[in-house]
């Protein structure tokens, strides 16, 4: 077993299942989103939660936070959003279950919820991060999520095509939700050339909005540009989709990209760049950290995301030079950060810890260096 702890409880409320996975705590408290979606079966939402607490922890370690990766995932009887009632009756259940683990993990926004959803998951567990402003948190993730793609972005552009210059450089966004949206809004502004798609038709006006080509999904997966951006969902990159790509460089903030971890061996050898997900989807998380955990001032929050660039420069410095891609970096400092199973730091009880020092100098360049939290202030 490689996760700390697994719980999955049907909630005394809404009846559904609810499944929290802590994966790793040996940095500090899990951290990671809740997420509401429809799976055909709850143990196909069991899956998907030790899957994303699993990349969570990458996501910390990467980022050199003091937290580890945890993830809530409920499994919704179908595609419709709940009632308000029953959401809020869901949300309470959450709650208690979250509050049961005592502060080994807190919770935020992911794909189904946002920041009000924190405020009523809030009223059962003080352990919430991104409540809204106006309730004490820090707000809606996605703007910061973003900004530290848009960072990742210019880095990619340096090393694929010898400039970070995004103005003229063309981007396909296949999704446009919530970090999407804000993506295509700071491409469009930096003066690059978009096409955009998603399942949901409503979302043209975002598109329209940037100036960006409307496509179907497939389109914009296969499209020839300089980047393809992933904001939807994961799972698109594989085997079988890998041979019709035509970009020359992939980064975008979708969790868990790839559908198996051979993928990226296949993306490498078309000479494709996948710079890593969970390197360049932290930004939303490490702004959180920053001003809820640390209390930081936005400008200091701010700086940390900006270094998700310097972050992935050097992971994509240490590819070449190894010559090894970029997924397989990224391994290995997240197995060095860790250790083997038998031999991980105790699991935090409820407080935030220093981070291990294992990442090494790789992802650690002087903006991502983080304080002890200590046990002070835990969300
Ligand atoms: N919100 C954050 O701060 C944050 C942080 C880190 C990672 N992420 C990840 O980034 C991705 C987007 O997050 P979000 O908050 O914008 O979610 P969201 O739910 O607001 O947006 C996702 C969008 O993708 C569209 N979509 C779903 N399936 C699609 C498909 N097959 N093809 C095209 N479009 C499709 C949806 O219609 C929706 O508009 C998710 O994978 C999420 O886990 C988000």
């Amino acid at each position: 077993m490689e996760h700390e702890l697994v719980i999955t409880e049907r909630g005394r409320r809404s009846g559904l299942p609810i499944t929290v996975a802590v994966h790793a705590t040996g940095r500090g408290m899990a951290a990671g989103g809740c997420r509401l979606e429809h799976y055909p079966h709850w143990r196909d939402g069991l899956d998907d939660a030790l899957r994303l607490s699993a990349a969570m922890t990458g996501k910390c370690a990467v980022a050199g936070l003091p937290l580890g990766g945890g993830k809530t995932v409920v499994t919704l009887p179908d595609r419709r959003a709940p009632a308000p009632a029953a959401r809020r009756d869901l949300l309470h259940d959450v709650g208690d279950v979250i509050a049961s683990l005592d502060g080994r993990y807190a919770t935020g926004p992911d794909v189904g919820t946002g920041p009000d959803d924190m405020t009523v998951i809030a009223e059962r567990t003080r352990h919430v991060f991104c409540r809204p402003r106006s309730a004490g948190g820090s707000g809606d993730s996605s703007p910061h999520t973003a900004a530290g793609v848009l960072a990742a972005l210019r880095t990619v552009c340096a090393d694929r095509f010898g400039s970070a210059d995004l103005a003229g450089r063309s981007f396909a966004i296949l999704g446009l939700g919530r970090v999407g949206a804000h993506i295509a809004a700071l491409l469009a502004a930096a003066g690059a050339r978009l096409i955009a798609a998603d399942v949901d038709t409503a979302r043209r006006v975002v598109a329209a909005r940037h100036g960006a080509t409307w496509v179907s999904p497939r389109d914009c997966l296969t499209a020839a540009v300089d980047v393809l951006v992933p904001a939807a969902l994961g799972g698109l990159l594989t085997a079988a989709s890998v041979p019709a790509l035509r970009c020359a460089a992939i980064a975008g903030p979708a969790n868990n990209q790839l559908d198996a971890a051979g993928t990226a061996g296949l993306l490498h050898e078309r000479g494709i760049l996948w710079a890593p997900d969970i390197a360049v989807s932290a930004g939303g998380l490490i702004h959180a950290t920053a001003v809820e955990l640390l209390h930081e001032t936005p400008e200091r929050a701010a700086a940390r995301v900006h270094g998700i660039g310097d972050t992935l420069a050097a992971i994509l410095n240490t590819a070449r030079t190894d010559a090894v891609s970029p997924a397989t970096v990224v391994d290995q400092l997240v197995a060095r950060s860790l250790g083997p199973v038998g031999s991980r730091p105790k699991p935090a009880s409820g407080k935030s810890s220093p981070p291990a020092d294992a990442a090494g100098t790789v992802t650690r360049p002087a903006m991502t260096s983080w304080p002890s939290a200590g046990s002070r202030d835990r969300p």
